[in-house]
C-alpha cells in the first residue's frame, strides 16, 4: 500500500504527519472523470474532506468545482483558482459575513437550508445590488444506512428543508426579488456503501423535481451531494471506489429534463485512500491483558476512531517480526484516544514507523491542537 521505496523519505520527516500518495490521487480523479464524463455529469470536490494545498491543486487542474461549507472555504476555493461558476455553498448556519463573501465571489449556488436563511440571503443580495442564485437543499427522508453521526437526510436531521414547507418556500421564492431559484440540492449522508440508497434517493428526487415543475419552477440543475463510501476494511484490495457503479445508479434511476444538469459533491471517495497518517511508536507498555502501543499521533491528528468508532487499517512499516496483539493508542489525555483495540501487528519497539491508512478524508481537516499539540502537517509524494 505504501511504496517501500519512499520509506527513507518518510523516516526523515518529523512525525506525526499525513502522507498523500499523489499517484493514487490522480488515478482516482481520472476514474471519476471517466465515469462521470460518460453521462456529462458535473463534479464538485467537497473541500471539507481535505484542504491540503497540493491536494486541492489536483482538483483545480482536474476541472472539478468546489462544494464549500464556510465563507473561508468559499474564499479559499476562489483563491486556489476554482472558477466562481463552479463554487457551491451549503450549511445550515451561514453567517451574514459568509453570505457576503460568497455574494462577492459570485458563486454559482447558495444551497439554502431554511426559510429564514433564504430571506437573509435575499436581504443581503439586495444591499449588494445583486441577484443570488440559490438551490433549495431538501431533506428527502432517505436512510443512507450509515453511521448515525454522518446521516444527514432523515426527517429529524437538522439539514435541508422538508416537504411540508414547500408551499411556503414556493410563495417566498415568487416574492423575493434578489434571489433566483436555479436548482435543488440533496446530501443524505456519508460513507454510503449500499448502492440501493442512491437508487432510492433518485426515485425521491424524481417526485420532488416533478413538484417543482408542476409549480412552474424551471430547475437548471439537480445536485445529489456526495456520500459514496470507501473500503476501510481492505483498502489495499480496493484503493479506488467503484465510481462506475455509483454514477450508473443515478443514470439508471434519475429523470432529468432536457438540458438539466446533474451535479455531485464528492469528498471522501476522492481523497480518503490516498492519505496515510504516519506516526512513530513512542513506547510499548504492558497492560493488564494486552500491551499498549503508544504512538506520537492521537485523536488530535485523526479523530475518526474516537468520534465514530471508525476502523482504519494500521501497518508497521519498519518491522516484519512475528505478530503480537496490541491496543494502539495516542498520547492525548482522553480514554477514547484509541486507534485500535486488540489488533495483531508485527512486534514493534520505540522508533518503529506506523501508517494509519485510509485517512486522507476528514483526517487533517478535523485535526485540533488540544493539549497544545502542534497542528499536524501533510505532504504529497512530491513534497516529501
Ligand atoms: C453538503 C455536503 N456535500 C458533500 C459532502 C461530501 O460527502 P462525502 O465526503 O461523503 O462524499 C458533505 C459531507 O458529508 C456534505 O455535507
Ligand atoms: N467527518 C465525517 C464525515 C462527515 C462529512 C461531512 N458532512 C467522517 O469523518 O466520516
Amino acid at each position: 500500500m505504501i511504496d517501500r521505496n519512499i520509506l527513507s523519505k518518510l523516516s526523515n520527516k518529523k512525525t506525526p504527519f499525513y502522507y498523500y500518495d499523489t499517484s493514487l490521487l490522480r488515478r482516482t480523479i481520472e476514474s471519476i472523470k471517466k465515469e462521470s464524463g460518460k453521462y456529462g455529469y458535473h463534479v464538485h470536490y467537497a473541500l471539507k474532506a481535505n484542504t491540503h494545498d497540493a491536494v486541492v491543486k489536483e482538483m483545480v487542474s482536474s476541472g472539478f468545482g468546489a462544494d464549500c461549507v464556510s465563507g473561508n472555504e468559499v474564499q479559499y476555493a476562489s483563491e486556489m483558482g476554482i472558477p466562481s461558476e463552479r463554487i457551491a455553498f451549503a450549511g445550515v448556519g451561514k453567517t451574514d459575513e459568509e453570505i457576503l463573501t460568497a455574494l462577492r465571489v459570485g458563486i454559482f449556488s447558495f444551497n439554502c437550508e431554511s426559510i429564514p436563511e433564504i430571506e437573509v440571503i435575499n436581504e443581503l443580495a439586495a444591499k449588494e445590488g445583486v441577484v443570488a442564485p440559490i438551490a433549495i437543499r431538501i431533506n428527502p427522508d432517505v436512510d443512507p444506512k450509515t453511521h448515525e453521526y454522518i446521516t444527514t437526510g432523515l426527517k429529524d436531521n437538522k439539514f435541508g428543508i422538508n416537504h411540508w414547507d414547500f408551499d411556503v418556500v414556493a410563495s417566498k421564492l415568487k416574492k423575493l426579488k434578489n434571489i433566483r431559484l436555479t436548482g435543488i440540492h440533496f446530501h443524505v449522508g456519508s460513507q454510503i456503501t449500499d448502492m440501493s440508497v442512491f437508487e432510492q434517493l433518485s426515485l425521491k428526487i424524481n417526485k420532488i423535481s416533478a413538484w417543482f415543475k408542476d409549480n412552474d419552477f424551471q430547475l437548471q440543475h439537480i445536485n445529489v451531494g456526495g456520500g459514496l463510501g470507501i473500503n476501510y476494511d481492505s483498502p489495499a484490495s480496493e484503493p479506488i471506489a467503484d465510481f462506475a457503479a455509483y454514477f450508473k445508479a443515478f443514470h439508471e434511476y434519475i429523470q432529468l429534463e432536457e438540458g438539466q444538469e446533474l451535479h455531485f459533491e464528492l469528498g471522501r471517495s476522492v481523497v480518503a485512500q490516498c492519505g496515510h497518517l504516519i506516526s512513530k511508536v513512542l513506547y510499548v507498555k504492558q497492560g493488564l491483558e494486552t500491551q499498549f502501543m503508544i504512538l506520537d499521533a492521537g485523536m488530535t491528528e485523526l479523530i475518526r476512531p474516537a468520534l465514530y468508532g471508525a476502523h482504519h487499517d494500521i501497518s508497521v512499516l519498519t518491522s516484519e517480526l512475528e505478530e503480537e496483539k496490541y491496543d494502539v493508542v495516542g498520547p492525548v489525555c482522553e480514554s477514547s484516544d484509541v486507534f485500535a483495540k486488540g489488533v495483531m501487528l508485527p512486534k514493534s519497539q520505540r522508533g518503529d514507523i506506523i501508517a494509519i491508512h485510509s485517512s486522507g478524508a476528514y483526517g487533517q481537516t478535523m485535526a485540533s491542537s488540544y493539549n497544545m499539540r502542534d497542528l499536524v502537517l501533510g505532504y504529497t509524494t512530491e513534497e516529501l
